[in-house]
């Protein structure tokens, strides 16, 4: 049976108040391990460690030095890979197949991907004519912000954890990481890494618990924690934006989304349904950049459904290592009665169900996963509650519509920006449409292609500010300028 330890200063922690609670495979429901809980004496102790380490030998270590050792660190869990590809899968039940081709590698690259902007970036320079003829020159100088809280999701847990890790390492500064009560494994295991590749103790530091009353509000609120940076759901960004305000603390959130996908009728059809499919599916619909509303030009959309339709039959429900497997249960049985509440809500709504809307019979062995059915709705009003609020599930609604305009409008009218992906061969009109949602990511025939150099954030209740790029330099660093009079 596994310990989930807590990792501060170097070194694996148990929990002081002995508060260990139970981490179960979402697969069957099996009890992988215990979890030990961080009580505001754990988390106290991984911020002062952190906070200690920037004085230690980690605040000498030069720009190079520090991306030589991030990217040993990459490479370290690439060499682990069958380890954190494991762990991953246990935690969350998705397929291998999705866990080694995204999970795992991102969780790499994200460690290396910041190197380039880093080593690439110049800072600012003016030079100022003065009365006296002599001049001044102005120069930018980029410092580590300090204490970073990283406070991160359960739906891709080391992508996303890194995503935020990475960057905070190469720009300087140290960070207490608080994973989902979800999914601690490679968070947990991270720990190791961190330690085999020499990073000084108390650089990386992860502290297990929840959020309210637990380590998350305590990291949150604890004082020498020098900026927050949350991926998770747009209400609780509003209560950690909250703690940042005490102390003005800078914040990154990564929060909630409800993306449209547009497909118009002169789409290339098979790669607007593939494309579709996986925003809509993929990872069990677990994905914030995810599509749950589809609006589709309406001389196409009985194709496009029934298209859709024939794909979500065969959909391959199954544990991590099936090789045939291509779909896995939700992360919980709390989120799968959460979810399951809007399938009953769109029942009530007046929904169509095209395909799915219930649970799956997985045999015996796997009857006490999470598993449920994908989903197509269509027949709901635009302003049905399954039609405006995340589901974050194997699920989504198609709508046909008959113009640019109207399915512009349509696309818009959600408190969510996250991301969008229009579907059609006519360049233009793309670029002209995709000029016009108001998300912070919008792909044009295609899907989760990602740049790491690009902007990454949403807008509206999806969140504040971008990461990815040099965009991480303005959260992770302060900037000073010094200016010299000549
Ligand atoms: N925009 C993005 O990039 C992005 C990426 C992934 C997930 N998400 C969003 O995350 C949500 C799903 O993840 P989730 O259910 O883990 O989100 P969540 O908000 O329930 O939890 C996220 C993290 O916050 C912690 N937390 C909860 N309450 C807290 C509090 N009061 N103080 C401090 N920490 C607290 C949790 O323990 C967890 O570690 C969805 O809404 C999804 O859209 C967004
Ligand atoms: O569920 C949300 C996925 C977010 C993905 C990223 O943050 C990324 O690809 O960097």
């Amino acid at each position: 049976m596994q310990e989930f330890k807590n990792f501060i200063n170097g070194e694996y922690v148990g929990s002081s108040e002995d508060r260990r609670f139970e981490n179960r495979c979402p697969v069957d429901n099996s009890l992988i391990g215990y979890v030990h809980e961080a009580g505001q004496r754990e988390v106290d102790a991984a911020v002062k460690a952190a906070k200690a380490a920037l004085k230690g030998p980690w605040g000498q270590f030069t720009q190079a030095q520090r991306i030589a050792l991030l990217n040993r660190v990459a490479d370290r869990i690439n060499e682990r890979f069958e380890e954190f590809l494991e762990a991953e899968c246990r935690d969350t039940g998705k397929p291998r197949s999705l866990a080694s081709h995204i999970d795992i590698p991102r969780g790499a690259a994200n460690f290396k991907a910041f190197s380039e902007t880093l080593n690439n970036q110049s800072t600012e320079g003016f030079r100022l004519d003065t009365p006296d003829g002599r001049g001044a020159i102005n120069v930018g100088q980029r410092t580590p912000k300090g204490v970073i809280a990283v406070v991160c999701p359960w739906n891709l847990p080391l992508l996303l954890m890194t995503w935020k890790v990475g960057p905070a390492l190469a720009c300087g500064n140290t960070v207490v990481v608080k994973p989902s009560e979800d999914t601690p494994a490679t968070t947990t295991l991270l720990g190791e890494v961190m330690n085999e590749c020499g990073v000084p103790a108390g650089v990386f530091n992860v502290v297990h618990g929840f959020g309210p009353n637990s380590a998350g509000e305590f990291l949150t609120t604890h004082p020498l924690v020098d900026a927050i940076t949350f991926t998770g759901e747009t209400r609780t960004g509003e209560i950690i934006m909250q703690a940042a305000s005490v102390g003005l603390r800078n914040i990154s959130l990564e929060c909630g989304g409800k993306n449209a996908a547009i497909v118009f009728a002169d789409c290339d059809l098979e790669k607007a349904v593939e494309g579709t499919m996986r925003s809509a599916f993929v990872n069990c619909g677990q994905v914030c950049l995810g599509t749950e509303r589809v609006y589709v030009e309406r001389p196409l959309f009985e194709r496009f459904l029934a298209r859709m339709k024939e794909e979500v039959a065969r959909l391959k429900p199954g544990r991590p290592e099936d090789a045939q497997a291509n779909f896995g249960p939700l992360v919980s049985h709390q989120h799968r009665d959460k979810v399951l509440s809007y399938y009953e809500l769109a029942r009530q709504e007046g929904a169509k169900v095209e395909i799915g809307g219930g649970v799956p019979d997985m045999g015996e062995a796997l009857s006490g996963g999470a598993w449920i059915e994908p989903t197509i709705w269509t027949g709901l009003a635009d302003d049905a509650r399954v039609v405006r609020e995340e589901i974050f599930g194997p699920c989504c609604h198609l709508r046909p519509f008959d113009s640019e305009e109207e399915v512009i409008a349509l696309a818009n009218d959600t408190p969510y920006g996250l991301a969008a992906s229009v579907w059609t061969e006519n360049g233009s009109r793309a670029l002209r449409v995709a000029e016009q949602i108001e998300a912070g990511t919008v792909w044009i025939n295609s899907w989760f292609l990602r740049d790491l150099r690009a902007a990454f954030g949403g807008m509206k209740h999806s969140g504040i500010g971008r990461e990815g790029g040099v965009h991480g330099l303005e959260f992770y660093t302060e900037l000073k300028n010094i200016c010299i009079k000549l």
